[in-house]
C-alpha cells in the first residue's frame, strides 16, 4: 500500500485575474477551491492514475471538514487525525501573468495528535511506500521527518521525501527511494544558485552520496533531470502547452514517477510518466486527470502499466 503524509494540508483558493494591483481592489476572472497540500496532491494523482493510497495527516475546523468531503468525492482514501482547535489553512494561489502564492500557517498540532500519527505509521508493512511531503508547521520540531524515519527504520518501507533544506537533508541517511527537489531547492540546500545542468547533476550526486537513491530534480518549464541509483542520467524537456496554474506540478511529478515505477520497474518510464503528470497539471487549473496525463505521454498507456 502507498501512504502519504501531509502535516499541513490546505484548501487551495486558486484565482485568475488579468493583472494584480497592490493596494487596490482587484476582481477575479475565475476562482476555484481545491484540496491542497503536497502529500494529498500525490494521493489525488495516484488515484487518477488508478493507484490506491491512504492520505494521512491532520485536519481541523470547517475547512478540514470540507477538505475531507472533497477528497471523498475524488475517490481518495483518507485517514486524517482531527484536531479540536484551529482550522485547516486556506492557501491563496494567484495567477495574474505570473504566479503568486500565499500559504497559511495552519493549526497547532498537539503532542497527542503526533502520537496518534505514530500509531498509524507503526501499522505499515514491509514493501509499503511512504510519501512525506510538504512543510511542517512551526509548532512542531523541525526534525519531524527524521523522527518518523528513525522510528520506522529497518522495517522494509520505501520512503519518498519531498521537502526543503534540513527537513530533507536530515533524512538522507535513511536512504529514501526518491527525493524530488526543484532546481532552486537543490541550490538552497548548498547555499548556491545552480544554473547549468552540470552543476545540477553534480549537486544531485552529492545528495546521493549522503544516502538518497533516485534524485529527481524538477526545473518547471525546463523539464527535469533524473540521477538514478544505477544507470545513466536522464534529461528531458517537458511537452509544450499553455500553463494555467503550475501549483501541484511537483507533487504530480512525484506521483507519476511512483506510478510509472510501480507499473514498469523502469526508471526511464517512471521519469516520463512523472514529467507528463507534472506538465499536465501545469496545463490545467488543478491537478491533471488520467486522460490529460496519458495524452502527453505519446505512447500507449498500457506500456506504463496504466
Ligand atoms: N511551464 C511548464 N511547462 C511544462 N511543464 C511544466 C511546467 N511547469 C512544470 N512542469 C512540469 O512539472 C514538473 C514539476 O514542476 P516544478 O515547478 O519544477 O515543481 P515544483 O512544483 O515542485 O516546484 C516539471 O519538471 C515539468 O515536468
Ligand atoms: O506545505 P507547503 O510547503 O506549505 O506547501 C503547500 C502547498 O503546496 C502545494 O501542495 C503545491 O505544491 P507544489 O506546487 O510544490 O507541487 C499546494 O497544494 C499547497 O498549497
Amino acid at each position: 500500500m502507498i501512504y502519504t503524509v501531509t502535516f499541513n494540508p490546505s484548501l487551495d483558493y486558486v484565482i485568475s485575474l488579468d493583472k494584480l494591483e497592490k493596494g487596490q481592489i482587484n476582481r477575479t476572472r475565475q476562482e476555484h477551491i481545491y484540496p491542497g497540500g503536497k502529500g494529498i496532491n500525490v494521493s489525488v494523482i495516484l488515484s487518477n492514475l488508478g493507484y490506491s493510497s491512504v492520505a494521512l495527516g491532520f485536519e481541523a475546523g470547517f475547512t478540514g471538514k470540507t477538505l475531507r468531503e472533497m477528497l471523498d468525492q475524488f475517490g481518495c482514501q483518507t485517514d486524517f487525525i482531527h484536531l479540536d482547535e484551529g482550522m485547516t489553512r486556506i492557501n491563496v494561489k494567484i495567477n495574474a501573468g505570473e504566479e503568486t502564492e500565499i500559504n497559511g500557517q495552519g493549526p497547532a498540532i498537539p503532542e497527542r495528535a503526533v502520537e496518534e500519527l505514530y500509531g498509524k505509521l507503526d501499522a505499515l508493512q514491509a514493501g509499503d511506500y511512504l510519501v512525506l511531503a510538504g512543510s511542517i508547521p512551526d509548532c512542531l520540531p523541525s526534525d519531524m521527518y527524521e523522527r518518523i524515519l528513525e522510528r520506522l527504520e529497518g522495517r522494509g518501507i520505501h520512503y519518498i521525501v519531498d521537502a526543503t533544506k534540513d527537513l530533507l537533508l536530515n533524512v538522507l541517511k535513511y536512504h529514501p527511494f526518491l527525493i524530488k527537489p526543484n532546481q532552486h531547492e537543490l541550490g538552497d540546500m548548498f547555499g548556491r544558485t545552480l544554473t547549468t545542468e552540470e552543476e545540477i547533476i553534480a549537486h544531485a550526486r552529492l545528495l546521493q552520496e549522503m544516502g538518497a537513491r533516485h534524485v529527481l530534480v524538477s526545473m518547471a518549464g525546463d523539464g527535469a533531470i533524473l540521477v538514478p541509483e544505477d544507470g545513466e542520467v536522464i534529461r528531458e524537456r517537458p511537452p509544450k502547452g499553455e500553463v494555467k496554474n503550475s501549483v501541484g506540478a511537483g507533487d504530480s511529478m512525484v506521483a507519476g514517477f511512483l506510478a510509472g515505477y510501480l507499473g514498469t520497474g523502469s526508471c526511464e518510464k517512471a521519469f516520463r510518466l512523472g514529467q507528463a503528470a507534472g506538465s499536465a497539471t501545469a496545463f490545467d487549473y488543478w491537478l491533471a486527470d488520467r486522460a490529460s496525463i496519458v495524452s502527453l505521454l505519446g505512447e500507449p498507456a498500457d506500456s506504463y502499466g496504466l
